[in-house]
């Protein structure tokens, strides 16, 4: 299986005297989707950070290896952090020299060919993102670090995403660690759901079955529901009446 094998042990990480990690242990193996939900603040993206070396932790290590070559780390955010003054193909082989043919294929393969010579402004929010993945995706990455990608995005578009990213790792499978406030999410894309509280991981789930998942599975819809229970009862929110509300009332406010 293609992918990078993660090992994090004993990790903590402190803001002023604030533990916002506190004793993380997490193993991804090779080619597998894992994904991180917990209500905001627990620490999710501060773990995602750490893992793609743009954060240190206080205390605790860090090991991402893949064997026979050092494993290539790309990152995606909800922003898709695209220069306006670059092309989309110019966006997409950002800082490479030489990938024009690749970032050529890349966008043809996410469904943006014939796009490469157009401006960002005049892309949909979705088309956007088609962009900023493509750019992760450029170089072959062995681990995948999503935070929050379709967050953004109205829900069909989302949708239309979730499934673009699960066809791509079908063709061309790799480890993936994904921050989502949409537990549908989680539970359509990955193998395991991690559930975070106060710093550490308090639960973690492995899924049945082969990923993606059908929309609309019994098994899948009581799994969410007993999720979102439990994720607001975090909160110290009551206890949940109906999903789809509770589960906007998990996602962030502007
Ligand atoms: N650079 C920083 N300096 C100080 N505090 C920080 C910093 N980065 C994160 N924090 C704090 O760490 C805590 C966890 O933040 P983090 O962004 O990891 O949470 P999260 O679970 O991803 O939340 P959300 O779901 O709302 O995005 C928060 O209280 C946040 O204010």
């Amino acid at each position: 299986m293609s992918g990078a094998i993660v090992n994090v042990r004993h990790l903590a990480r402190s803001f002023g005297g604030k533990r916002v990690l506190d004793g993380i242990d997490l193993d991804v193996g090779a080619g597998e989707f894992v994904s991180l939900i917990g209500a905001s603040g627990v620490g999710k993206s501060t773990l995602l950070k750490i893992v793609a070396g743009l954060d240190q932790p206080t205390s605790g290590t860090l090991r991402i290896h893949k064997p026979g070559k050092p494993a290539e780390v790309r990152m995606m955010f909800q922003e898709d952090r695209l220069l306006p003054w670059r092309t989309v193909l110019g966006n997409v082989i950002l800082g490479t020299k030489g990938h024009e043919a690749d970032g050529v294929d890349i966008l043809c393969a996410i469904g943006l060919g014939g796009r490469e010579n157009e401006y960002p402004s005049v892309l949909s929010g979705g088309q956007r993102q088609r962009t900023a993945l493509a750019r992760a995706l450029l170089h072959q990455p062995d681990l995948l670090l999503l935070d929050e990608p379709f967050g953004a995005l109205d829900a069909l578009t989302r949708a239309a995403m979730q499934e673009l990213l699960s066809s791509l790792l079908r063709e061309s499978p790799r480890t993936v660690l994904l921050v989502t406030h949409d537990v549908e999410e989680a539970l359509l894309l990955s193998d395991r759901v991690i559930v975070m509280r106060s710093g550490k991981i308090a639960r973690s789930l492995s899924l049945p079955g082969p990923r993606p998942r059908a929309r609309g599975d019994a098994e899948l819809a009581r799994l969410k529901e007993e999720l979102i229970s439990s994720l607001l009862h975090d909160e110290g929110a009551p206890a949940p009446s109906n999903a789809a509300r509770l589960e906007r009332a998990l996602q962030p406010h502007d």
